[in-house]
């Protein structure tokens, strides 16, 4: 049995398990995502997300996607990484964490977290690149906030989050373009506030849009703001929240995202054998 806090940062949702003992390997955790995060036969969630121990900082959090992948880093995750790390006393409210994308220093107030992401190297960013997929042409551009993100800016909201799904699983799929996979966000610049992006974020390793992703905020922000569309305060509108990214440049092509929302605790689960199995309505 595991005992694990079910949370969400913006409906982006995660089981979040204390691993400090290591008493988990990585193919343990990855093997978990895979069952777990199930819908309806499982618990269900968007990833699995552990803490570790670290040499450097106050812990080190890993992310496991529902498809078993491992992460290298997870914004909404890392808002509820921790919120779950200063609740359990593990660390005071203002703490910095280890990922595989950079170290991650947060400041937990209540139910919200404010991170400083690592910095983002825009040098290496893609601006104007171009793709066909499923018959459609999008122009979108390419960078790496601690994982990988192709962003799109749209002129209108026209597709369905199905639609969304489809295209971003087809964009996704494209080794040509994206070796190691990527997720990929549709962006819309708000017509009422010049400071609001609305963002649809397909994630890698989920393989499906989900409701929020702080990277992905993240990632949107700064490419608008290279392209000239937004300034260093972005609002950014998820379908299950806001997330508000502050952006300052250490050099010129070095910026420093700030993240800010929302992470919830919703409930202790304790999982049971059967969350592990696979469901026992299907012929084996
Ligand atoms: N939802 C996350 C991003 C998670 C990582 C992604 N699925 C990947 O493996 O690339 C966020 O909030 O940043």
């Amino acid at each position: 049995m595991i005992d694990c806090l079910k949370m969400n940062g913006n409906g982006n949702d995660f089981l979040v398990v204390d691993n400090l003992s290591l008493a988990m390997d990585a193919s343990a955790l990855a093997r978990a995502a895979r069952a777990v995060c199930r819908r309806r036969e499982s618990v269900g969630a968007d990833g699995l997300l552990a803490l570790e121990p670290s040499e450097r900082a106050a812990f080190r959090m890993r992310l496991f996607n529902r498809d078993g992948s491992e992460g290298e880093m997870c914004g909404n995750g890392a808002r509820c990484a921790a919120r779950f790390a200063f609740d359990r006393g593990i660390v005071g409210r203002e703490m910095t964490f280890e990922t595989r994308g950079g170290d991650v220093h947060a400041v937990v107030r209540g139910n919200r977290v404010a991170l400083d992401l690592a910095p983002v190297s825009t040098g290496s960013a893609v601006l104007k690149a171009h793709a066909s997929v499923e018959g459609c042409d999008f122009t979108y551009a390419f960078l790496v906030v601690g994982v990988p993100h192709a962003v799109i800016f749209e002129r209108e909201r026209r597709r369905s989050i199905a639609e969304y799904a489809v295209l971003g699983r087809a964009l996704r799929s494209r080794q040509d373009l994206f070796p190691v996979g990527a997720n990929v966000n549709f962006a819309l610049l708000s017509s009422e506030d010049s400071g609001t992006l609305d963002v649809v974020t397909y994630e890698r390793g989920v393989e499906d849009v989900t409701l929020s992703c702080g990277t992905g905020s993240a990632a949107s922000a700064i490419a608008g703001r290279l392209l000239g569309v937004v300034g260093d305060e972005v609002r950014v509108v998820n379908p299950g929240g806001v997330n508000d990214v502050s952006l300052t440049w250490i050099e010129t092509d070095v910026v420093q995202p700030r993240l800010e929302g929302g992470a919830l605790m919703i409930a202790e689960v304790r999982l049971l054998p059967e969350a592990f199995e696979a469901d026992c309505r299907r012929p084996a």
